[in-house]
């Protein structure tokens, strides 16, 4: 049995994991949230890793409200960048297997064709950055066994995300205005949470690395809620806006499309197109 702890296990990401705790039968988890672990207290991760055998740790935590981190910046740089940066020491010390997990939202969008790993960052908002600072601190201090995994609107049944907002929204309304002028790459938590375990007994010694893991193909904001509405049988006309009619306090990449081929080729990861892939997380709705 591997011993595996998981940061942030309340949220989103971590609940998926912890949905597959009966199925990958060879590891031991530890599922810990802020109240259990708070990763940003060095010495109680330290501690805990030690006390508990840790061998791999997956760090699933982080402040995700890219709007409200434009008032917030120190905390959303507390947990997003100074706490992997903590994490990433402890890896080193004592010798983990790091999975941590970053966004699309490093990059500018001012490209138009797939952002691949050797791409230039530039984030355009307080949450990509601290997340990008985070990278930057993991990989200086370079834990052999580590891996950042960016990815891109993650959705599923859990915790807070689109597809939960779009699937409430559209029962209650008649319209719903969405952005169309920005596009991505949506991204089933539970497909993520399957590849992070698969990859873990691969990752070997090469230093950190980087990959990008998005479901395949690619869709507008307004194109994603209007297969969400369509999928789950609502009556709710979907009216595409430009990212100018549609104020939000923080600002988004138009373009943040992640190329996957890495993580594909190097582990043979086998990745589901985004339509599919979201009509099996609706199906778990019902
Ligand atoms: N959601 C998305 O669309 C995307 C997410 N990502 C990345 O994926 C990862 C997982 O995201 P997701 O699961 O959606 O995020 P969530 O916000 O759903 O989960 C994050 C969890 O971390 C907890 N947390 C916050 N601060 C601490 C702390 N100091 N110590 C321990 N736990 C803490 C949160 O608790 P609380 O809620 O109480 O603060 C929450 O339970 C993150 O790194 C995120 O940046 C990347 C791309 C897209
Ligand atoms: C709810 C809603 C959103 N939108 C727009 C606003 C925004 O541009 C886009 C997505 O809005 P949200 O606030 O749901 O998503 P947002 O918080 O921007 O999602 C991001 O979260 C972080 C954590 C990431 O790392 C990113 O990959 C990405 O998933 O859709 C509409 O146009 N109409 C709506 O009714």
């Amino acid at each position: 049995m591997i011993n595996v702890l998981v940061t942030g296990s309340k949220g989103q990401l971590g609940l998926a994991l912890a949905s597959l705790e009966n199925v990958f039968l060879n590891y031991n988890f530890f599922f810990t949230d802020k109240s259990e672990l708070d990763i940003t207290n060095f010495k109680a991760v330290s501690a805990f890793i030690s006390k508990n055998k840790i061998e791999v740790l997956i760090n699933c935590a982080a402040y995700t409200n890219v709007d409200k981190a434009e008032d917030e910046p120190d905390l959303a740089n507390k947990i997003n960048h100074l706490a992997v940066k903590n994490l990433a020491e402890i890896a080193k010390a004592q010798q983990l297997k790091l999975i941590h997990i970053s966004t699309d939202y490093v990059f500018d969008g001012n490209s138009n064709t797939p952002y691949t790993e050797k791409e230039n960052t530039n984030p355009q908002n307080v949450y990509g950055t601290s997340k990008l600072n985070g990278e930057r601190a993991l990989l200086k201090v370079n834990p052999p066994n580590a891996v950042i995994i960016r990815t891109a609107w993650l959705y599923s049944s859990f915790g807070k995300n689109f597809v939960k907002t779009i699937r409430k929204l559209s029962a209650e309304k008649e319209s719903i205005s969405v952005i169309s002028d920005q596009i991505g790459s949506p991204t089933y938590a539970c497909d993520l949470a399957k590849v992070i375990l698969q990859i873990t007994p691969l990752i070997k010694g090469k230093g950190a690395q980087i990959y990008h893991y998005a479901n395949e193909g690619a869709c507008s904001w307004f194109q994603f809620a209007e297969e969400i509405v369509k999928i789950s049988k609502n009556n709710c006309k979907i009216v595409p806006v430009t990212t100018a009619q549609f104020k939000t306090v923080a600002k988004r990449p138009k373009f943040s499309l992640l190329d996957s081929h890495k993580i594909q080729k190097v582990f043979d990861v086998k990745i589901s197109h985004w339509k599919e892939a979201l009509k099996i997380c609706i199906t778990q709705f019902k």
